[in-house]
């Protein structure tokens, strides 16, 4: 039996022979979800100058030195009004009106906040004057260029994903596209004569075929474009049907025929192409078949997960997720309560993480409990040589909750 870590470094290899990395430049306001190919500097310090942090009056520190609780105040005359978008200028003497965001003045050093020497919102004209009352520190409301970044430095790191607050950083860095991996298209086909399209009708004997759909959200939300097809047949001229009329893919994903039964469309199909087909010590997710086929006239890895829709899912994460987004954030958690795993095979039961940081199976160990599997928000990992852990022990958590 091939071990989790042998599947997952044949699966690593088989994909690195063919696929080259593939990275597309795309506009930043396009980029949400993508994933960055490249680190991404910043061409400008961030802020680019010098600015207030409060509608108030830049000043000089060094023009309230000495002052404190037992003198009487000192008057400075305003000499300017600057508003956020005005260029930079010079101080002259005395302070400026100066808001939020606006530049601060060459010259000038600290801003007091407008309520610190009288009303918000009400300014002293140019010629009049305000009234410092306490000691102000050089620096005091000012936020320096290049605070957040300077220019140069590095903004996001490759392997990035980007969301909110990463595209939003990029936009205010005026960076207006970037380097992001490519998505590979991926072809999901899952087989049975058993199975019915969701919608239709259910005839005595079917089930209406989850993988597709399961596994098409699992790659998309993975970086991947799904192209999903349904082989409702355990018929192997069905299945070389399909794969003949899919255009190029970078990859192709089927689900079921590839156990121990009379009629596995997958393996009797793929076999004699050259695929291998291998039972892997996990549970679920067993049976495991992996090589590579000529599709569309290009060479094309294939991977076959068993069809039961928790194994699909599970093998999806064990051995393709990794490769097309990295892995998933690890916990290492106690157990809410007590579980049992087969020794010689590494387990993932599914689990829920509680408010007081335990983790709680959901449902049992059997790969036909999707339904448990869609209230879970993590999968536990069991390794091989563990046939009990009690409440309390630490288990291995991933959180699957994205
Ligand atoms: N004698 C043995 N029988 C089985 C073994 C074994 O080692 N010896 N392994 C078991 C394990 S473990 C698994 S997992 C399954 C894998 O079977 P297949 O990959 O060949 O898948 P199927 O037989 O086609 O389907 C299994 C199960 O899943 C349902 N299914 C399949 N496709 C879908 C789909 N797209 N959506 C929803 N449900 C699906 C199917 O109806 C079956 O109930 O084999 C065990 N048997
Ligand atoms: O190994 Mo099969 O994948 O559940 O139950």
């Amino acid at each position: 039996m091939t071990t989790v870590a042998e599947h997952q470094a044949a699966v690593r290899a088989l994909i690195a022979s063919h696929w080259r990395p593939m990275t597309e430049q795309v506009p930043t306001g396009a980029a949400l979800g993508r994933v960055l190919a490249a680190d991404v500097t910043s061409p400008i310090d961030l802020p680019p100058f010098d600015n207030s942090q409060m509608d108030g009056y830049a000043v000089r520190a060094a023009d309230s030195d000495g002052l404190g609780e037992a003198s009487t105040g000192r008057s400075l005359r305003i000499t300017g009004h600057i508003a956020a978008g005005d260029p930079i200028r010079q101080l002259e003497d005395g302070a400026a009106a100066i808001m939020t965001g606006a530049p601060l003045p060459l010259g000038a050093d600290a801003v007091v906040p407008v309520e610190a020497v009288g009303r918000p919102g009400e300014f002293a004209a140019v010629g009049d004057a305000i009234e410092l009352r306490a000691q102000i520190e050089p620096g005091a409301f000012v936020r320096p260029r290049g605070s957040d970044l300077a220019a140069g430095g590095v903004l996001l790191t490759a392997g990035t994903a980007l969301g909110p607050a990463q595209l939003g950083a990029l936009a205010a860095s005026g960076v207006t596209t970037v380097p992001v991996r490519a998505r590979p298209r991926v072809l999901v086909i899952s087989t049975g004569a058993e199975l019915a399209e969701p919608g239709e009708p259910l005839r005595p004997g079917a089930i209406y075929d989850a993988n597709a759909v399961s596994l098409s959200a699992a790659i998309t939300l993975a970086g991947g474009v799904a192209l999903a097809t349904g082989v409702y047949s355990d018929d192997p001229g069905h299945l070389r049907m399909a794969l003949e009329a899919a255009g190029p893919v970078e990859l192709v994903v089927t689900s079921g025929g590839v156990s121990a039964g009379a009629h596995e469309v997958v393996r009797d199909t793929l076999a004699p192409l050259g695929l291998t087909f291998d039972s892997v010590a996990v549970q679920p997710g067993g049976p495991q078949g992996l090589g590579a086929i000529t599709v569309s006239g290009f060479p094309t890895p294939v991977l076959c997960f068993p069809g039961n829709p928790v194994s699909a899912l599970v093998s999806f994460e064990l051995f393709l997720r990794p490769l097309l987004r990295g892995p998933r954030p690890v916990l290492r958690l106690p157990l809410a309560a007590s579980l049992d795993s087969p020794v010689a095979k590494h387990q993932v039961r599914r689990g829920r993480i509680t408010a007081d940081q335990t983790v709680e199976l959901v449902g049992g160990p059997s790969s036909h409990l999707l339904a448990a599997y869609a209230r879970s928000d993590a999968l536990v990992q069991v390794p091989v040589g563990v046939d009990h852990l009690d409440a309390g022990e630490s288990v291995e958590v991933w959180r699957i909750d994205e």
